[in-house]
């Protein structure tokens, strides 16, 4: 991983603005149109007045339900809705987003087909991560995957954003916690920035962030461990086991909200798994804004991030809000995980 430079000089003890450093990025690539700076832009604005607003969230009519069940089933937070809004409002009025795929929205959301824009490139949202968290005041996030529309489509259609993860051109979340961070890839190592609320601007916090190869923290709700399958069974008693060597056993950390699991994670080491379960056979995540998005970050960073036994990156998207089993983070965890859950362990 290549230290950060801008202009030659390191970047680690300057004061520099996530707008800055974007920029400082795009001047690596001459025939660059500033489109994805403006798109990343759009995003980070949607993300100030989100996090504005989950800061006021028990002052003002924001807490509770809608009332609206939504197509996974679940009862839609009010601030999942403000979420959703938000962002969609915000990559509208940009109009370098051409195709919109949101948790919150049954449907993709063509942008462009009604002239709204010419945008190429497509978003993947999860607006709120972390929604059974949010009335009790517990951190929560937003996840965003980026692609270009391949150029073969002139109009954006859901078949165009069905690529495989390793197709994103660009990944990241935002965590709503004791700050608000805003950490994201674009294939050029992983950059975490922290909002600086007197002066409203992300800036470059962590550089060049890379999570540990070994890991002692576990994320997994053993609420579900009945119906976890034997090799994952094995695993977690594995990991609770007395071995000075190893360290363990390991220490168990579960906030509920995946974007918060991941960053500790990402910053301490460790893994965060939601396996298949009786009630998700299929895992709970889905695919193309939870799983995708973090791959890249992870992998970015050093760790891996599989399904037990694919690489999440790797796998072809047939539906939009398809879900997977998913373990994420520290390299050597997840490869332990997965010997255990091919029965080589
Ligand atoms: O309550 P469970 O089954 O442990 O699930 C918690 C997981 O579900 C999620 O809340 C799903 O995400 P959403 O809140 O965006 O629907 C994750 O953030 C979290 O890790
Ligand atoms: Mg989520
Ligand atoms: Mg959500």
């Amino acid at each position: 991983m290549e230290t950060l430079y801008a202009k030659g000089r390191k970047v680690v003890d300057e004061f520099i603005t996530l707008e800055q450093f974007i920029i400082d990025q795009q001047s690596r690539f001459p025939h660059s149109t500033g489109a994805f700076s403006r798109l990343l832009r759009d995003i980070s604005v949607a993300a100030k007045i989100v996090n504005r607003d989950i800061r006021r969230a028990g002052l003002v009519d924001i807490f509770g339900t809608t009332g609206r069940v939504n197509i996974h089933g679940e009862v839609q937070q009010k601030l999942d809705a403000m979420a959703h809004e938000e962002f969609v409002r915000a990559l509208k009025r940009g109009g370098e987003c051409c195709l919109i795929g949101s948790e919150e929205h049954a449907e993709a959301i063509p942008l462009s087909a009604n002239g709204e824009g010419d945008g190429r490139y497509i978003v993947l949202l999860d607006p709120l991560d972390g929604s059974s968290n949010v009335d009790v005041n517990v951190s929560v996030g937003t996840i965003f995957s980026i692609y270009r529309l391949p150029d073969e489509y002139d109009t954006p259609t859901l078949e165009a954003a069905l690529q495989p993860g390793s197709q994103q051109v660009a990944a990241g979340y935002i965590v709503y916690g004791s700050s608000t961070m805003l950490v994201y890839t674009t294939g050029n190592g992983v950059n975490g920035f922290t909002l600086d609320p007197s002066i409203g601007e992300f800036i470059l916090s962590h550089p060049n962030i890379q999570i540990p190869k070994k890991g002692k923290i576990y994320s997994i709700n053993e609420g579900n461990f009945n119906s976890f399958e034997e090799g994952l069974k094995r695993f977690l008693r594995w990991a609770q086991e007395e071995d000075k060597a190893t360290g363990r056993p390991f220490t168990t950390r579960y906030i509920g909200s995946f974007v918060s699991d991941f960053h500790r994670n990402l910053l301490k080491g460790g893994i965060y798994m939601y396996p298949a379960t009786r009630k998700n056979p299929e895992g709970k995540l889905r695919l193309m804004y939870e799983a995708n998005p973090m791959a890249f970050i992870v992998e970015q960073a050093g760790g891996r991030a599989s399904d037990g036994h694919r690489r999440i990156l790797d796998i072809v998207p047939e539906k939009l809000h398809q879900r997977t089993p998913l373990f994420i983070g520290s390299e050597e965890l997840v490869r332990t995980v997965e010997e255990f859950l091919q029965g080589k362990r």
